[in-house]
């Protein structure tokens, strides 16, 4: 009998939750009873040295335990400087496996990173990654699949592992944990693909021996719990493209990069009219502030929306607007939103904007607003848009409507500055408007390149 009443065939309760953490292409939470990993792939546009040109892609893997994920405190590898032969050897194995089911030719000159880390190890750490690391696998090839990176899966098969062994009783047992395997005979770990092929068998007499009989009972063992793994995976992937098309029955939702509310108001009151509801920063409290350090409108509403799009592997619009005005060389431009300083106010802005005008004619005060709006989707070439605006600068702030610089900025057309327009009017003929309206031109052909 084991130790925690299990059957020798038995494995334990195994888990598999996709999509754990937001950042990664693909990310997974795996455990086996207490033994517990975090896999998580990289898509990354590169490949090794030996493979530049050769349109041939990488599948690589990093292996790592936490401090604490075992019974005392392990000192990390990265404050010793080096690596164990031990992790090695385990990340070795984990790549050698994943890419002996990746059609490399297929998977194009890019590198897929798959990290493995063991938040808790009870036995059996370096199986659970690589079965957890199939899954990683295919949920970023999915993204690539999703946004028309690749036509074609370059996975040709599913592929899991287990660990086997012989217990002091002379049973042979699957999937040891901890206490199992520190007085286990003989302990094998078993990598096999869906059709049955094995990628690695490594197994070893703990100062003992074992037949050849035992050797294939030990592979029977392993092969029956690896084709329930491989189901497991099969499950939980397909839990994850439920929840995917749920998301996009959810796409008349737009998340709009901009802590703006202000802005936030105007895309809601514009694209509402158009069927969609947007969310916005304003409701992501918890993410920083991306930082706009570009030069140009164009740099910084690209910088806020690849930022997000990225964090949240979604499509986000971003707005990057501001005031040109002639008389200014086109400052504010840019720092609009900073020109009195950090803690953009409205009021020090148009305040300091008076102050810059005070001795500027009539004829000299025109101005624009201007305004870029970028839409980025995960590995795709954003779509970029401007509008802008006519008019001059006031001598003194009029109306209540609107925000920003809007009580100074006069529209000849009405006689009446933006702040006195009603929101309505302001979005018929606003630069943020005519950049919408760009924008729904060309959203259609854009799109059709991110879902095929
Ligand atoms: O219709 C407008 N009416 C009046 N003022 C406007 C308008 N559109 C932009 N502006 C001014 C406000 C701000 O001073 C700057 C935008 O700066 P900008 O960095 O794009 O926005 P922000 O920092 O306020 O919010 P966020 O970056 O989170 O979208 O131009
Ligand atoms: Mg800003």
């Amino acid at each position: 009998m084991r130790h925690d009443q299990r059957a020798n065939q038995e494995i334990r309760p195994v888990k598999i939750e996709t999509n754990y953490l937001i950042h990664p292409e693909g990310s997974v939470l795996i455990s086996f009873g207490q033994t517990k990993v975090i896999v998580n792939a990289t898509i990354e546009e590169s490949v090794p040295p030996f493979l530049r040109g050769s349109e041939t892609g990488w599948v690589t893997a990093e292996y790592s335990m936490l401090p604490r994920a075992t019974n005392t405190r392990n000192r990390r590898e990265s404050s010793k400087g080096k690596l164990s032969g031990r992790t090695m050897e385990i990340q070795r194995l984990i790549g050698r496996s994943l890419r002996s089911v990746v059609d490399l030719k297929k998977l194009g000159e890019r590198s897929i990173v798959v990290d493995c880390d063991v938040i808790q190890a009870d036995g059996g750490t370096r199986t659970a990654s690589i079965t957890g690391a199939f899954v990683a696998l295919q949920l970023a090839v999915n993204t690539l699949l999703e946004n028309g990176e690749l036509k074609e899966n370059p996975i040709k098969e599913n592929l899991a592992a287990i660990s086997v062994g012989i217990l002091p009783t002379g049973e042979c047992v699957a999937d040891l944990d901890y206490v199992e395997d520190s007085s286990a005979l003989v302990d094998m770990n078993l990598v096999m693909t869906e059709s049955g092929k094995m990628v690695e068998v490594q197994g070893t007499g703990e100062e003992s021996t074992f037949s050849r009989e035992e050797l294939n009972t030990l592979l029977d063992l392993g092969e029956a719990a690896i084709n329930e793994l491989i189901e497991l995976q099969k499950e939980s992937l397909s839990n994850a493209s439920v929840k995917l098309e749920k998301k996009e029955t959810n796409a008349k939702e737009i998340l709009i990069a901009t802590r703006n509310s202000g802005k936030a108001k105007e895309f809601e009151e514009m694209f509402n009219q158009k069927g969609y509801t947007i969310k916005t920063l304003l409701d992501y409290p918890e993410i920083p502030d991306v930082e706009e350090t570009g030069s140009t409108f164009e740099e910084n509403a690209r910088l806020k929306a690849e930022t997000i799009s990225k964090m949240f592997n979604s499509i986000v619009l971003a707005d990057d607007s501001g005031l040109k005005v002639d008389a200014l060389n086109g400052q504010p431009g840019v720092y609009s939103a900073r020109y009195a300083g950090e803690a953009k106010s409205d009021a020090s802005n148009n305040a300091k904007l008076l102050h810059e005008m005070y001795d500027v004619p009539d004829d000299k005060r025109t101005a624009q607003f201007h305004c870029t709006l970028v839409l980025a989707a995960p590995n795709k070439e954003s779509l970029v848009v401007v509008g802008e605006l006519e008019g001059k600068i006031g001598t003194i702030p009029r109306g209540e409507n609107g925000f920003g610089y809007d009580p100074l900025f006069y529209v000849p057309e009405f006689d009446k500055t933006v702040a006195e327009l009603s929101s309505e009017e302001k979005n018929k003929i606003s630069h943020r408007g005519q950049a919408i309206e760009k924008l729904t031109v060309d959203f259609d052909t854009w799109m059709k390149g991110v879902v095929e």
